[in-house]
């Protein structure tokens, strides 16, 4: 893909016997909202220290503003921010002074435009970080992380913890990041709150990359198509398309269905079975619940 701040190729990585990633490749362009989802475990706090350099992978290729994170780690961390899902901070330190002492790493800009962004975000001067509330700290975090403008953040969980009025102001700030241009990739569980600002969708599920797409798209091309039918154990043929989850429930049958066939209604003429169909677009936690459980019938996006 031309200009992708992110590259991954077949990566994959192993802890004894869990395979964390599974030949994972994917793509995040420049300049947009890129949100990775998965529930616990799915392999996403890995995928990210991959890119940070603080993991290798075991096979494939990683690269990062194009070069390798496990060769750059350092050249890296510098010119991307990044804010893990437990940040550590001096605990001893105010806020002012954690600044002073990261701005040593960056430019003569960081100072100013860290203290600017410690203000928007209503962090109370002159008090440590050990005695700040867990979202105050959060602020400083991200503060810290963005004050050198860098062209790529990366954050893990950025909500977690923090309070809905926080967890706005936080997203909306990513959308104004990439309205300049800078992209930003975040790790979340919070499909709702994810689904109003991401430009682009990943998701993983047990180390495999299900979805890899823009959120405009998956939206545009999966739906929900529930059908009666005329009996309950009336057997019917499925909508055509990818079918990625299918429940019954008496005479009501749900699908969840990515690329629906235009004509999908015209196999379920009187004939069919089907007393009634219809077919209404899939929400992202539609969508994820659908790709994520295993015991219904599930499909993959890629
Ligand atoms: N250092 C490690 N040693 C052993 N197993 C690990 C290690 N790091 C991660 N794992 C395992 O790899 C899998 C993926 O973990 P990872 O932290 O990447 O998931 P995640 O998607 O970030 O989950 P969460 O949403 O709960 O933070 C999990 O099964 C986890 O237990």
């Amino acid at each position: 893909m031309a200009n992708s701040i992110i590259s991954l190729d077949n990566v994959s990585k192993r802890y004894g016997r869990t395979q964390a990633l599974d030949h994972v490749t994917l793509e995040v362009p420049e300049g947009v909202v890129f949100a990775l989802l998965g529930e616990n475990g799915a392999g996403k706090t890995t995928m990210i220290r991959i890119l940070t350099g603080f993991e290798k992978p075991d096979s494939g290729e990683a690269l990062v503003l194009g070069k390798s994170p496990s060769d750059a780690a350092m050249q890296i961390r510098r010119s991307i921010g990044y804010v893990s899902d437990a940040p550590a901070l001096y605990d001893w330190m105010k806020a002012e002074e954690i600044g002073w002492f990261t701005s040593a790493f960056y430019d003569e800009t960081f100072p100013m435009r860290y203290l600017e962004l410690l203000a928007a975000f209503d962090v109370p001067a002159g008090v440590k970080l050990k005695n700040m509330s867990k979202g105050q700290r959060a602020k400083v975090a991200l503060a810290l992380a963005t004050a050198h403008d860098p062209k790529l953040l990366i954050l893990d969980e950025p909500t977690s913890g923090l309070d809905p009025m926080v967890r706005r102001q936080f997203l909306e700030s990513m959308v104004d990041r990439a309205a300049l241009g800078r992209t930003v990739l975040l790790s979340s569980h919070q499909i709702s709150e994810v689904e109003r600002v991401a430009d682009w969708v990943a998701i993983v599920h047990k180390g495999r990359l299900r979805v890899c797409e823009p959120l405009d798209t998956l939206r545009a091309k999966t739906f929900i198509v529930t059908m009666t039918l005329d009996h309950a154990g009336s057997t019917v043929a499925i909508p055509e398309g990818k079918v990625l989850s299918e429940v019954q429930n008496g005479r009501q049958l749900r699908f969840v269905v990515s690329d629906l066939a235009d004509d999908w209604r015209s196999q379920y003429g009187t004939e069919s079975g089907v007393a009634d169909a219809s077919a209404v677009p899939a929400s992202l936690e539609e969508i994820f619940v659908a790709v994520c459980t295993d015991d219904q019938k599930t499909g993959s996006l890629q």
